[in-house]
């Protein structure tokens, strides 16, 4: 694909498996959560986020999505219990969202689409750096967390005042002292499975968490997202929305819930 990927009908989800193969393989995402059919799992832990907000070092439109980088080389924004054994690293968050307030998120619940789906991906600190987890069956932990339709949420303030600094692709600015743990809910209750990246190279290194319970967006603030462009500067604009991938088949994996 040498115009690149992306979400368009020439580009989209629907053509990765030109370059990248793995998009056919057997362990996918995002998936069509069924709560139903998760089996409950008492032998998984609580899930624990300690994240220091003096991490946060930029927020950058990459053309797919915007996201906010922070400092990995220590151990001091952290995910450990969950799924996972062992420490894992905030690398950064992200979001996908729609054109419109019927669809945008990647993962789906009984078939649902959410407007919008934020991750925070987390890499394995057994391994020397991202790139090297990325490759890796247990490299990588995303926590994805749906957002709904309700009251504005005030903790999205600071990311939507960033937008005019990065609103055409490769634009970024400085992102300082955010703590993403302000983005959770108030419960941190999970369903979990195995799975990968959600866009190119969908490497299948993804313990995916998925958080049951979804933080509030308000139109206004959706509408916002929206005015983000895929673009490059002084390119014709286009609009940066349904940036997501769709469910992928389950492939006989087992999802597994942290609640009854
Ligand atoms: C410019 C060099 C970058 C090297 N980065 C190489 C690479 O593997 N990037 C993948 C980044 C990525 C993609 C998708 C998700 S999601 N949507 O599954 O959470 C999370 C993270
Ligand atoms: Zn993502």
């Amino acid at each position: 694909m040498s115009h690149g990927w992306g979400y368009g009908a020439n580009n989209g989800p629907e053509k990765w498996g030109k370059d990248f193969p793995v998009a056919n393989g057997r362990r996918q995402s995002p998936i069509n959560i069924v709560p139903k059919e998760a089996q409950y799992d008492s032998t998984l832990k609580s899930l624990k986020l300690k994240y220091d907000p003096s991490n946060a070092k930029g927020i950058l439109n990459n053309g797919h999505s915007f996201q906010v980088d922070y400092e990995d080389d220590a151990n001091s924004s952290i995910l450990t219990g969950g799924p996972i054994s062992g420490t894992y690293r905030l690398k950064q968050f992200h979001f996908h969202w729609g054109a419109s307030n019927d669809r945008g998120s990647e993962h789906t619940v009984n078939g649902i689409k959410s407007p919008c789906e934020l991750h925070l991906v987390h890499w394995n600190t057994q391994y020397p750096s991202f790139g090297e987890a990325a490759s890796q069956p247990d490299g990588l932990a995303v926590v994805g967390v749906f957002l709904k339709i309700s009251v504005a949420n005030p903790r999205l303030q600071k990311v939507l005042d960033a937008f005019d600094s990065i609103k055409t692709k490769g634009k970024q600015t400085v992102f300082a002292n955010f703590d993403p743990k302000t983005l959770l809910p108030d419960s941190l209750d999970f369903w979990t499975y195995a799975g990968s990246l959600t866009t190119p190279p969908l490497l299948e290194s993804v313990s995916w968490i998925v958080l049951k319970e979804p933080i509030s967006v308000s139109r206004t603030q959706m509408a916002r997202f929206r005015g983000l462009l895929f673009t490059g500067e002084g390119e014709a604009p286009c609009c940066m929305v349904d940036n997501y991938r769709p469910p992928q088949p389950l492939k006989g994996r087992q999802v597994r819930a942290s609640f009854k």
